[in-house]
């Protein structure tokens, strides 16, 4: 029983490996139902939060959902993050108790439907395009958007060892990380908004002013709210309250998988934490190497405020 426990507590819990799904790795349950994924029948009024991986999703989770009931703080309390909006292509089969599938649990619920995805925009599945489906889709600086990573992975047993911070820096800019390179999904993204219905929305933007980043959502979903639900939704959505709330914070979720005393899942929720983090020699070395990958877009990154 003991031993049981210990594994359930994913102390001895093998931590997964990495599979290639066109060249972008990705989790190996993902990868065992892929199929599942690449079929998975969006409906016209589905509603897709896409992002790359700690780029401030369960935030934008949580102003949709707040936009979506009106303000009402206790609807929004109904489910846990996790459960409230299926997450697409996340797939954990064991421990049984933590069994997830995205596709099943977005199957099972009624419309409209919000759904998350951290897939590359030629990852998505087609019926999403065919569908025009609203996608509301967050981006945030490389260099936080790495650094928040970094320690979700130290935190969270179910993804692959981070290995040192030097070791996670060179994985993240060699795209050698879960759902592939930082570069690709950002650029992919930009470039998908010219033909779709999506708004591209920056965590900086939304740090800067989140009042006006709030009203660009609910216009996009085409939401009118009172001013007083407006500064509710500010209120709410902010990251205190967000991080003493256990149906936003995933304390009640991944229990046993992510261990918040290693690195809380809300953990700082600034913008430029990546100051502390990278020495002088390794900024360098990224900041050329982010120039090169970065020169065939016009998409421009706020790496402080
Ligand atoms: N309300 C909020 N305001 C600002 N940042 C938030 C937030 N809620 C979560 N975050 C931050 O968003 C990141 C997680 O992103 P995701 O939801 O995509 O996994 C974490 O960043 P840090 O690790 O930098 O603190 C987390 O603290
Ligand atoms: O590995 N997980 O358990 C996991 C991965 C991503 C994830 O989504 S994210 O928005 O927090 O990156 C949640 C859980």
């Amino acid at each position: 029983m003991n031993k049981m426990k210990d594994l359930s507590l994913g102390e001895t819990m093998i931590r997964t490996g990495l599979r290639e799904v066109d060249g972008v790795p990705v989790t190996e349950p993902i990868a065992s139902i892929w199929d599942q994924v690449w079929k998975f029948k969006a409906k016209p009024d589905d509603v897709l939060i896409a992002t790359y991986a700690k780029a401030g999703t369960t935030w934008t989770q949580e102003i949709v959902d707040m936009i979506q009931q009106n303000g009402d703080t206790e609807k929004c309390k109904r489910e846990t993050t996790y459960k409230r909006h299926p997450f697409l292509e996340w797939f954990l089969a064991e421990p049984p108790s933590a069994r997830y599938s995205g596709v099943e649990l977005a199957e099972a619920m009624p419309s409209p439907r919000t759904i998350k995805t951290h897939l590359p925009v030629q990852l998505l599945p087609p019926s999403f395009w065919e569908q025009n489906c609203k996608i509301i889709y967050v981006a945030r600086n490389a260099k936080d958007n790495l650094v928040s990573y970094y320690h979700f992975h130290r935190m969270n047993k179910g993804l692959p060892d981070p290995g040192t911070w030097e070791e996670f820096v060179e994985k993240f800019m060699t795209g050698k990380v879960l759902w592939g390179s930082w570069y690709d999904h950002v650029k992919g993204w930009w470039k998908a908004k010219d033909k779709h219905r999506i708004l591209y929305l920056f965590y900086e933007d939304m740090k800067e002013n989140p009042k006006r980043e709030i009203q660009k959502i609910a216009k996009f979903l085409e939401k009118d709210l009172s001013e007083e639900v407006l500064n509710k939704i500010v209120h709410s959505t902010s990251f205190e309250v967000m991080k003493e709330n256990p149906m936003a914070n995933y304390t009640k979720d991944f229990e046993g998988i992510m261990d918040h005393s290693i690195s809380p899942f809300m953990r700082k929720g600034t913008v430029a934490d990546w100051k502390n983090h990278f020495t002088v020699a390794q900024n360098e070395k990224f900041d050329e190497d982010y120039k090169k990958k970065m020169s065939d877009t016009s998409l421009v990154f706020r790496m402080e405020l």
